[in-house]
């Protein structure tokens, strides 16, 4: 009798023994598959899901419409996302949904829009929301918001240099925006400025084919060559550099900042709404959005090179905080991304982690050896564990230290 049990209790741990190994393998499967080892980056959501969310895609719910589909808002999953429902008309097909999301998905960085999902039975990307909506909507104040103070205009030239190196520095393969314009830069409630729609040339390719009186951020050589490349990038983050620095229409404002520079009245067309913008630093920003919105792509400026002019630009930005930077600010007058996420002090060895976010090289520490596999911030699975010294905003943080304590 004993005999038959142990045999049956045998039998049963052989059994799930084997579906163990099944699982483990289906999911190194699943895992190579996607080509980004163990990082499962993103959910699948049911449209039942989207659709409670959404009160089934009510109009009080939906926050705008670009050319590829209407965007919703909705609180999904105890998070409040953007939901953007594309026209399926608009794709060539389920394999680009797939294609598209296959890139998005992998790329994690702060400065860029993170996929939080898809809805793959609806065609429909989740992201992350950002309430403080696209740069496009705050130059232009729309809703009554103040105009963006100087400070906070030299940091989001900064942050999507950044965004930008990082894209282009992409492994095996470099990402190409494309659709580079100030509707595609999204303000968190921080302020803080992200890229989205990145990876989908589709919009830029549609966009010539029906301008909308946005080719003025358009690579100039992209019409007869047919090919858009970082170059391509790097022009229209030119033509957004003299757009922050001037509050001007895009169109022809490379010619307009050049003759200014020529006649020595750039302090003319600077945007004084923004406050008053040091002269040399507002010189420094209308030569380099020159350098990058050069007609022709072998003479424009290779963003690497220009990154450590921006580093000391927006170190000095954020060392003259005015009353109107409030928003990057906690009650204390203290700037949030000095801030430990986890610690909720100013940092003082900060490391950026895999997941893009900075944190206290202690906090973080402390958090993967307590055998923690996944961001702090993110909640989604970190690639790997290794941290990096973030000494840019390290020697920021003393700096302001030195003058404020
Ligand atoms: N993650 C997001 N958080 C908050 N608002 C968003 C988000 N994504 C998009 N939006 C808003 O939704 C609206 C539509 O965005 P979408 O990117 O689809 O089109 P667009 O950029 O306005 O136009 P097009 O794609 O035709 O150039 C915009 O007002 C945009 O600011």
């Amino acid at each position: 009798m004993i005999e038959r049990q142990i045999d049956l209790l045998q039998e049963k741990n052989r059994k799930l023994q084997e579906e163990r190994d099944n699982a483990v393998k289906e999911v190194e499967e699943l895992s190579n598959s996607s080509g980004c080892g163990s990082y499962a980056a993103f959910s699948e959501f049911l449209l039942l899901e989207l659709q409670q969310a959404t009160e089934n895609f009510s109009n009080l719910h939906k926050i705008g419409e670009g050319s590829f589909g209407c965007v919703y808002k909705g609180f999904l999953r105890k998070t409040m996302v953007a939901i953007k429902m594309l026209h399926p008309q608009r794709l060539q097909g389920r394999t680009e949904f797939e294609q598209e999301v296959a890139i998005v998905s992998k790329i994690r960085h702060p400065n860029l829009v993170t996929l939080i999902g898809v809805c793959s039975e609806k065609l429909a990307l989740i992201y992350e929301y950002l309430p403080n909506g696209s740069l496009e909507d705050r130059l232009a104040c729309q809703g009554g918001t103040p105009p963006l103070t100087w400070q906070v205009r030299t940091r989001i030239i900064g942050e999507i240099c950044c965004a930008l190196l990082f894209l282009h520095s992409n492994n095996p393969n470099p990402i190409v925006h494309g659709d580079l314009k100030p509707g595609k830069i999204l303000l968190d409630a921080n302020m803080v400025s992200k890229l989205t729609d990145f990876g989908n040339k589709n919009t830029f390719v549609y966009h010539i084919e029906h301008p909308r009186g946005t080719f003025a951020y358009v690579d100039p050589e992209f019409p007869s060559s047919g090919e858009l490349t970082v170059k391509s990038d790097v022009y229209s983050f030119g033509i957004i550099v003299l757009q922050l620095l001037t509050g001007k229409p895009p169109l022809n404002i490379a010619a307009d900042v050049e003759d200014a520079i020529k006649g020595d009245s750039l302090h003319l067309i600077i945007d004084d709404s923004a406050g008053k913008w040091p002269f040399v630093q507002a010189v420094q920003l209308a030569n380099l959005g020159l350098r990058c919105a050069q007609i022709h792509r072998r003479k424009r400026a290779n963003l690497e090179s220009e990154w450590k002019l921006l580093e000391s630009l927006m170190k000095a930005a954020s060392l003259s905080v005015s009353p109107r930077f409030k928003s990057q600010l906690d009650d204390k007058g203290i700037p949030s991304y000095f801030i430990c996420p986890i610690f909720q002090e100013v940092m003082k060895d900060p490391h950026i982690a895999a997941d893009g976010y900075t944190y206290e090289a202690e906090a973080i520490k402390a958090w993967l050896e307590s055998g923690h596999h996944t961001s702090p911030m993110t909640n989604l699975p970190l690639p790997h564990p290794e941290l990096t010294p973030n000494y840019a905003l390290r020697s920021v943080i003393q700096e302001w230290l030195l003058k404020h304590q």
